[in-house]
């Protein structure tokens, strides 16, 4: 019998779907239009990461906290992860408005960073809400961390996680620039080394604790499965399996 093919990953940027350079400011147009597309698309098996956008970085800027540097203070956590479950709420109402019967995964409660730093991600509830047609919606948040109270893992790392554990069929990131734009900021179709783009790769034009696009490289590279980097306008195309802006396929490092 043949193995059931893995879900679609898919991340919506921060950048997407807020204004970044407005706190707690989510982008309706943009966020409506995505969800729109995905309620078009004809997929059977999808799972959403959202980023924090102006949600979540600027609360964990504020106390401090990114990926590397924890805190033990609870009410930064809990306010971190309040922004990211507003955010959550706007991305779960667009997604029901367009027909996409979307469901909240909160990754505090779920998953936690080992000593090692990887992101420990449970996919058991998630596997079972694919089996009953639901889609997961997940989102970068505060977390966990072994020996350091709580980081922030990213919507990018939490993509690397499940892509891995779900033996996703496409992962896609979806965010505001139409692929990894060389000096000439044409699309670079290809990536398969960090250092053969290091260069290009700056960090975000917000406030952002999670690396921006140098982050998403790194992290995707890592993948067993290639990914692809668009904006909203190859959303469409990406859900149609075809493979629109910079394709990242580390298996050859
Ligand atoms: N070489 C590059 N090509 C394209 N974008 C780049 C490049 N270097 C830096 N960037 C910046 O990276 C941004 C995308 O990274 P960012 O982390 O903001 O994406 P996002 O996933 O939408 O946001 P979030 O991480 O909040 O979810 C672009 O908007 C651009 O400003
Ligand atoms: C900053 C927080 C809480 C989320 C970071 O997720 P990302 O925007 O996907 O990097």
């Amino acid at each position: 019998m043949s193995e059931r093919a893995g879900p679609v990953v898919l991340k919506l940027g921060g950048s997407v779907i807020t204004r970044k350079d407005q706190p707690e400011t989510v982008d309706e147009s943009k966020l409506d239009a995505v969800a729109a597309t995905i309620g078009e698309a004809a997929v059977d098996s999808l799972v959403i990461v959202h980023g924090g956008g102006s949600f979540g970085h600027p609360a964990a800027a504020q106390a401090g906290v990114s990926l590397a540097s924890g805190t033990h203070d609870t009410t930064a956590i809990s306010e971190i992860h309040a922004a990211m479950g507003r955010l959550n709420e706007a991305v779960l109402d667009a997604l029901h408005e367009a027909g996409v019967p979307a469901v909240p995964v909160r990754p505090f409660s779920a998953g936690y960073r080992d000593e090692s730093g990887a992101v420990v991600q449970p996919t058991g509830a998630i596997e079972t809400m694919l089996g009953e047609g639901f889609v997961p919606v997940l989102h970068g948040d505060v977390f966990t961390t072994v020996d350091a109270g709580a980081t922030i893992v990213s919507g990018d790392e939490l993509v690397v996680s499940l892509a891995a554990s779900l033996a996703a069929q496409s992962v896609g990131l979806c965010t505001t620039v139409p692929g990894v734009l060389d000096e000439d900021e044409d699309v670079i179709p290809e990536i398969e080394r960090f250092d053969a783009v290091e260069g290009v790769l700056s960090g975000s034009d917000a406030t952002d604790v999670t690396g921006g696009m140098a982050g998403k490289v790194r992290a995707l590279l890592d993948l067993d499965t290639p990914a692809q980097i668009f904006d909203p306008d190859g959303l469409a195309a990406f859900l149609g399996s075809g493979a629109p802006g910079t394709r990242i396929d580390g298996s050859s490092q």
